[in-house]
């Protein structure tokens, strides 16, 4: 694979959303993972929240046993999510922030102001052998943050750009991409890889996909969504097409 390679993970956390509205056993979130797989996801991304509002434990032991590609576990930095993670050690593990009233993932860790904390915690997950990545905003105060507490990976939160561009405030969105341009160089400038994602459409991934400095992009909701009409095979193939376009 050449250097300048875009891995695309595909997020499964919304099949499970559905699963969970009835309570039983489908869609499957293993199902589509392995579907996802097939139509050339690079990386299968599950965000195991601490309410399990979507994927649950079990997801998580299924993904494990049934994934050819990495996973890339989610989860807040908490005791409870860390021994799960140290049980599975899952390719990467990705810190990211949680409230339980949220609806969804509103913004990037706030690693600066715990860096200690943060880096204890991220300690052993580094020695058993994870990649560790931290989920922030695109802001160089949280980017040096997560240098220093020794992660090997950030992923730049990609909402508030793509939030701006569905409202059709292009120039708040124009705003947002720069600073996402901007940082993936400073983050690269550092040794840091650099992934990008949340809320990313065909509408909106293309100017994040063409930065060089980005190796992969993690995307799940609106591809779920879009699998609703086309099939998830062919959203998959969509996205993946319009990455490599932007990528040239
Ligand atoms: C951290 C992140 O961006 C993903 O986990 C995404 O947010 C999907 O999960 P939620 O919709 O539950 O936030
Ligand atoms: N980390 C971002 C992610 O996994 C996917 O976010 P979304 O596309 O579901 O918003």
């Amino acid at each position: 694979m050449s250097d300048n390679h875009l891995r695309l993970g595909v997020n499964i956390d919304h099949v499970a959303t559905i699963r969970n509205a009835r309570g039983g056993a489908y869609p499957d979130p293993i199902r589509a993972a392995k579907l996802a797989e097939e139509a050339g996801a690079n990386g299968i991304t599950a965000h195991l929240r601490e309410d399990r509002r979507h994927i649950l434990d079990a997801d998580i032991e299924g993904l494990m046993e049934a994934l050819t590609v990495p996973l890339n576990f989610e989860m807040a930095a908490t005791d409870e999510m860390q021994k799960i993670a140290l049980r599975h050690k899952p390719h990467a593990v990705c810190i990211v922030p949680e409230k339980r009233e949220e609806r969804t993932t509103e913004g990037g860790l706030e690693v600066a102001r715990e860096e200690n904390k943060l880096a204890h915690f991220i300690a052993p997950l580094r020695d058993v052998g994870c990649r560790v990545s931290i989920f922030i905003a695109a802001d160089q105060r949280q980017i040096e943050a997560a240098h220093r507490i020794g992660a090997g990976v950030i992923e730049l939160h990609t909402g508030a750009y793509c939030d701006f561009h569905a409202e059709g405030k292009l120039d708040d969105a124009a705003r947002e991409l720069e600073a996402l341009r901007e940082m993936s160089a400073y983050a690269h400038s550092l040794g840091l890889e650099v992934h990008a994602g949340h809320g990313l459409t065909y509408d909106t991934v293309q100017p994040v996909a063409a930065f060089p400095e980005v190796r992969e992009l993690n995307i799940g909701h609106f591809l779920i969504g879009e699998a609703i009409f086309r099939g998830l095979t062919p959203a998959v193939h969509e996205m993946r097409r319009l990455m490599d376009e932007a990528r040239g």
